[in-house]
């Protein structure tokens, strides 16, 4: 196991020679934690969490500034068997991803044993031009024994360039970790701006954030099966009104996502409206259309319409 070492010391400010700047993302099976280690490391919600697999699907950068270091962290869905375009689509995605970053955080469960998931993706990364340093996170959920046994276990899967525990909810060893995966971007110049946080464009950020409050107590019964489009963004006086199109694949998904006399979508409207006002730091006016797109997952003309 290697631990990187400084990147280019304190007092380096952004002397050309120093400055270090690239892409990483992190992988790993579903429910490993990439999405929450995303967020805790940007500080900001930018990518969607959940306790259900796969639900992260757009590809979103963060931009990690440091005095002498830009870590630009790309946002993967999980890797998994396609059963619908969508299914091959998103891994066709991943595979992009990986082939064109610096340093890939290969994320491993402290809670879960090492498994058949864990050694394919290790295996599918084998031959890519990144160093692959292997994350175990949600060290908070078990007691040091568990966790060296883990630690062994990983770092028996590959010759990984570090291996690095981590919790995203307490924090503990978040500022290592980027540390580390600094350490193996190329010397570069600023690739964005200092006040750039993600170039993901807001649109795609809100819809975001719609589809995950219209999932909220509905995942079980529509796992894949909603997908959200931002209409118009309109900045009037002090507000931005917003007109959002949540799709479904059958009316009587609609009904479930409506509720009685609209009482459920109404809630939906309100939580994605109070994340979206603390996104983009100004009051909402949020108008939600739910319609019905028939198999959409499997129709290559609605994935386009829709994003993906
Ligand atoms: N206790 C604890 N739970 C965590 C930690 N990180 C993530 N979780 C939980 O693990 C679950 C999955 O986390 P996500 O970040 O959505 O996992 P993901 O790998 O992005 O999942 P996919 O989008 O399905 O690929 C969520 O319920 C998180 O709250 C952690 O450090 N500690």
């Amino acid at each position: 196991m290697t631990r990187a070492g400084s990147t280019g010391g304190r007092g380096a400010g952004k002397d050309a020679a120093a400055y270090r700047a690239g892409f990483g993302c992190f992988v790993g099976r579903p429910n490993a934690g990439k999405s929450t280690l995303t967020n805790a490391i940007v500080g900001q919600k930018i990518a969607i969490t959940s306790s259900k697999p796969q639900t992260t699907r757009h590809v979103i950068r963060a931009v990690l500034h440091r005095p002498d270091s830009q870590l630009v962290l790309v946002d993967t869905p999980g890797l998994h068997r396609p059963r619908t375009l969508l299914g091959e689509r998103l891994n066709d995605l991943v595979r992009t991803t990986w082939s064109e970053v610096d340093v890939i955080g290969l994320c491993i469960p402290a809670d879960e044993p090492v498994g058949r998931g864990d050694r394919f993706i290790t295996g599918e990364l084998a031959e890519l031009k990144a160093a692959v340093v292997a994350v175990v996170t949600k060290t908070d959920l078990v007691d040091k024994a568990r966790l060296a046994e883990q630690l062994v276990a990983v770092s028996e899967l590959a010759d990984f360039a570090a291996v690095v525990p981590v919790s995203a909810v307490s924090g503990h060893q978040v500022d290592t970790l980027v540390d580390v995966l600094t350490g193996y971007l190329p010397a570069s110049p600023q690739l964005y701006p200092d006040d750039m946080l993600t170039d993901e464009p807001e649109q795609v950020l809100v819809a975001e954030l719609i589809r995950e409050a219209a999932l909220e107590g509905v995942r079980d019964e529509l796992p894949h099966s909603i997908a959200v489009v931002v209409e118009e963004m309109i900045p009037e006086g002090e507000i931005i009104k917003i007109y959002a199109d949540v799709y479904v694949e059958r009316s009587s998904q609609k009904a479930i996502v409506i509720g009685a006399r609209a009482s459920r979508l109404k809630d939906v409207g309100t939580r994605a409206r109070r994340e979206i006002e603390q996104l983009l730091g100004t009051r909402v006016y949020l108008d939600l259309h739910v319609r019905v797109a028939k198999e959409w997952q499997r129709d290559p003309k609605q994935l386009r319409r829709l994003g993906f």
